[in-house]
């Protein structure tokens, strides 16, 4: 990633364009003819271009598994100083996870959407450690402050998700101003596009949705020029001379790409009951174990909803998956308030959860004859993963966390009636029902 006040690099083209698909193996030139044909390292390649391979798996791995994309660059990737240790601007940006520097808790937890810090603070400085998971070192959620961030083409977080592959260099520009978002790191393997079973052939997330850069690149000098790598949890720099925007040409199926959640194409119940978060899945990170993810990502977008006789929306219940969740926009449909854009919550192995009261008496007022009704103006997302979160004492003790979180629950009542007959055959007061 690059951090460098982008005043310092030249604009990118206006119109960035892409190609369309998920898992495709691509190809795209910039300049006619740069990419070598018949062959992925010619003795010169094109343009006197070098070749360099990214390997995304392991050399070995399935061919069905197997990710890997040949780059044909101005300068090869190697052509820089040593790597230094970065100097941390805040200890939030947390690495390395153990009992001593995390927790983990069945409390339900939530935080506010923190404050624009006053000063311009840049992606890497806007990133701080909310959770990460001790057995595998494998999920590493993050909460992005908000932050005065310039990035390139990660899109306004908004309405998109953007996946980058490991290894790969990128820069963040966001020229709309102050800008928040949420990260997930997966180590050990690749997001997937769910299979959809019973649904057929489509729905969800569309391949065709996926949208993957043409090659572009710049030939300037830059000296200084500064990369900023995460390399085991730590944060290191190093100079070049040279952009590392420099790809003339490329092919492969090792590749970023960006997401449009508008694109979605939901599917639910349409007669009765709450369908499993689980139909929302945008992409999947699979373990070994079949159905079990290492992390889902899920959406809550804009929908009908016309369950009949049915409590709409989604329902109490303790997951043996851990939920960590976030809202771009909007509200959530199960909570009323408390829960706003850019803020989280984490509701971790079986921690019990669901719509807060007002969510719950508003849901059973409007009784059974709630028409259909269209969630508008929404876009909630879950990481939902078989780990185990551990949460950072940061994230506990931040003046975001929501400490009344509990009290969104506290107030349900119980509605239990029922007629309780004596010995004697006369109804007495049923003393399970709460007088009001
Ligand atoms: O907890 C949440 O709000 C996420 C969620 C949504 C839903 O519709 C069903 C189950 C679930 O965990
Ligand atoms: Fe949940």
């Amino acid at each position: 990633m690059e951090t460098k006040n982008s005043a310092a690099r030249p604009a990118f083209p206006e119109e960035l364009k892409y190609q369309s698909g998920f898992g495709n193996d691509f190809s795209s030139e910039a300049i006619d003819g740069a990419l070598p044909l018949g062959q992925n390292s010619p003795l010169v390649c094109p343009y006197g271009l070098y070749a360099e391979q990214i390997s995304g798996t392991s050399f070995t791995s399935p061919r069905k598994l197997n990710q890997r994309s040949w780059l044909y660059r101005v300068k090869p990737s190697v052509t820089h100083e040593p790597f230094r240790p970065r100097v941390p601007k805040h200890g939030k940006l947390v690495s390395e996870f153990n009992e001593s520097n995390s927790s983990a808790t069945p409390t339900q937890l939530r935080w506010k959407p923190a404050e624009v810090p006053e000063s311009p603070t840049d992606f890497v400085d806007g990133l701080y450690t909310v959770e990460n998971t001790l057995d595998y070192d494998l999920v590493n959620a993050l909460l992005s402050s908000p932050a005065v961030i310039h990035i390139a083409d990660l899109c306004s977080f908004r309405d998109s998700s953007a996946c980058l592959t490991v290894g790969f260099r990128f820069v963040v520009d966001l020229p709309d101003g102050p800008s928040r978002g949420y990260v997930a790191e997966i180590f050990g393997t690749h997001f997937q596009l769910p299979d959809l079973g019973p649904i057929g052939a489509n729905g969800l997330a569309a391949s065709r949705d996926f949208l993957v850069p043409v090659a572009w690149f710049e030939h300037i000098s830059r000296p200084g020029y500064t990369i900023v790598q995460k390399f085991g949890g730590e944060l290191f720099t190093a100079k070049q001379d040279f952009s590392p925007f420099n790809v003339v040409a490329w092919h492969g199926n090792y590749v970023p790409y960006k997401y449009d959640l508008s694109k979605f194409c939901p599917y639910n119940t349409v007669l009765m009951d709450h369908g499993d978060p689980s139909i929302n899945t945008v992409l999947t990170a699979p373990t070994d174990r079949p159905g079990v993810a290492l992390l889902d990502f899920v959406i809550f977008p804009p929908r009908w909803l016309v369950a009949e006789h049915t409590f709409r929306p989604p329902y109490y219940h303790r997951n043996c998956m851990s939920e960590f969740m976030g809202l771009i926009y909007g509200g959530y449909e199960a909570k009323a308030d408390g829960f706003l854009p850019g803020g989280a919550s984490l509701h971790s192995c079986m921690t019990p959860h669901g719509p807060d009261t007002k969510t719950y008496e508003a849901t059973i007022a409007l009784g059974n004859e709630a028409g259909p009704r269209r969630i508008s103006n929404t876009m909630a997302f879950m990481f939902e993963s078989c780990l185990m979160p551990r949460v950072c004492p940061w994230a506990l003790e931040s003046p975001y966390m929501d400490h009344d979180y509990y009290q969104c629950w506290i107030g349900l009542k119980s509605h239990f009636a029922c007629e309780i007959v004596s010995e004697d055959g006369q109804d007495v007061e049923n003393e399970h029902a709460e007088k009001k």
